[in-house]
């Protein structure tokens, strides 16, 4: 498939202040009354010129300050950087983005080692390799292009590393005993702290340094609430409750053998879904989508959107290492073959379009968003799901030393 270049979305960068953590941003009113604007009925030329206005943000007298702030490291190194080798799925639609800061990589490499090594031992020294194949800095510095400094990089980087702990160390490939319901209940609340009788108080405190899974969560929790509104860390509590219940399904499934079909897997993957990264591409950004903008049903169901899409993204790439790992390991091409009698690589292509009607279905969405709420905030947490989406596509494609391709092609 010809690369489709650049997604309206990203076509302009909106300018936006770096707010200092913790800042909510100043309230604007939205555009209307209760209800949105009819969003005027518009083709695509004018739904996609539309938003290209809208996401060059505000401009005219007073709005020259509403730029970003430079980041505060020094510029990117001027030496030419080596692109990462990239395999794109063949028509597999997605967005080129820009070769990561190898400046930024560099430095946010040091700093979440040392934090998972020294800070919360997140992983065993035979997992090294592993911890240092995940590209994790790469990956964060792809996916949030505008964090104003490391510090917001780091918030995105150490709760990635320790969500994938606790979908290594209790979820994947053998790691799932029958009381992953309770160990991930008890994980959770790292992130979602308990309030309880005195006397049991300090049990649940020494817990949440009993294993690497809770360490991670309560660590990375912790700098997050330093750094988000309350209303960004509950907003980021509600996604990872989503998260754990995906997972509470798949283990369900795992467990009594139980192969879904294709729409029941479409919506366990919708709450086992990278969802919890995209949203919080604000609080890396050092600003706020407020709450009542974030809970707007069109703005959910862009997120929703954006989040399959980027989770069928995996089930792509992650297709082959998947079928080497023991058992049967559910991905949308496992299932469709399953249940619709199709070959594999049948299954295969045709979970690619799904994925592709995902992407389809994401941007119109998030377009229609735009035009009919022109509020900068808007628009530039739009902008930022778009970018998270293109920089886990980019992070998959490069990242040969976690997934291969099947030879379908
Ligand atoms: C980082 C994060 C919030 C992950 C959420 C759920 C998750 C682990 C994925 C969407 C990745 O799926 P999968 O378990 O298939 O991971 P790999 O394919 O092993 O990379
Ligand atoms: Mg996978």
């Amino acid at each position: 498939m010809p690369d489709p270049g650049p997604s309206p979305l990203q076509s302009v960068l909106p300018s936006r202040p770096v707010l200092p953590f913790g800042t909510a941003a100043p309230p604007v009113e939205p555009p209307g009354p209760a209800g949105a604007p009819p969003v005027e009925p518009s083709g695509p030329a004018h739904s996609a010129a539309a938003l290209r206005r809208i996401l060059r943000g505000p401009s005219g007298l007073g709005t020259v300050s509403l730029h970003w702030a430079r980041p505060e490291e020094p510029p990117a190194a001027a030496q030419p950087v080596t692109p990462a080798a990239m395999r794109p799925i063949p028509g597999l639609y997605h967005h080129p983005v820009p070769e990561p800061d190898p400046v930024r990589v560099e430095e946010l490499s040091r700093r979440i080692k040392s934090w998972a090594v020294d800070e919360v031992q997140a992983f065993p020294p035979e997992w090294e390799d592993q911890f240092d194949g995940f590209s994790v800095s790469r990956y964060m510095v792809a996916c949030h292009p505008d964090a104003p400094t490391l510090d917001h990089l780091m918030l995105a980087a150490r709760l990635m590393v320790a969500e994938n702990v606790v979908d290594d160390a209790y979820c994947e490939d053998g790691a799932t005993t029958p009381d992953v319901g309770g160990r991930l209940l008890l994980a959770h609340t790292a992130l979602d702290p308990v309030h309880t009788a005195k006397e049991y108080q300090p049990a649940w405190e020494e817990s949440l340094h009993s294993d690497a899974a809770r360490r991670s969560y309560r660590s990375a929790m912790e700098y997050f609430t330093a750094a988000a509104t309350p209303a960004q860390a509950d907003r980021f509590r509600h996604d990872m409750a989503r998260l754990h219940l995906g997972y509470l399904a798949e283990a369900a499934w795992d467990e009594t053998e139980y192969v879904p079909e294709v729409w029941e897997y479409l919506a366990m993957r919708q709450f086992n879904n990278f969802r919890p990264c995209p949203t919080i591409t604000d609080t890396v950004g050092g600003y706020e989508l407020p709450a009542d903008l974030q809970a707007l049903p069109a703005m959910q169901r862009v997120i929703a959107l954006a989040g399959n899409a980027t989770t069928i993204s995996n089930d792509l790439y992650s297709y082959m290492k998947e079928l080497r790992s023991p058992g049967r390991h559910l991905n949308l091409p496992v299932v469709i073959a399953e249940k619709e009698g199709l070959s594999d690589k049948e299954a295969y292509l045709k979970a690619v379009e799904v994925h592709n009607d995902l992407m389809h279905e994401f941007e119109a969405a998030a377009a229609e968003l735009a035009a009919a709420w022109p509020d900068p905030r808007v628009a530039r947490f739009l902008k930022g799901v778009a970018v998270w989406v293109d920089g886990n596509h980019y992070w998959h494609a490069s990242n040969t030393y976690r997934y291969t391709l099947p030879d379908f092609w």
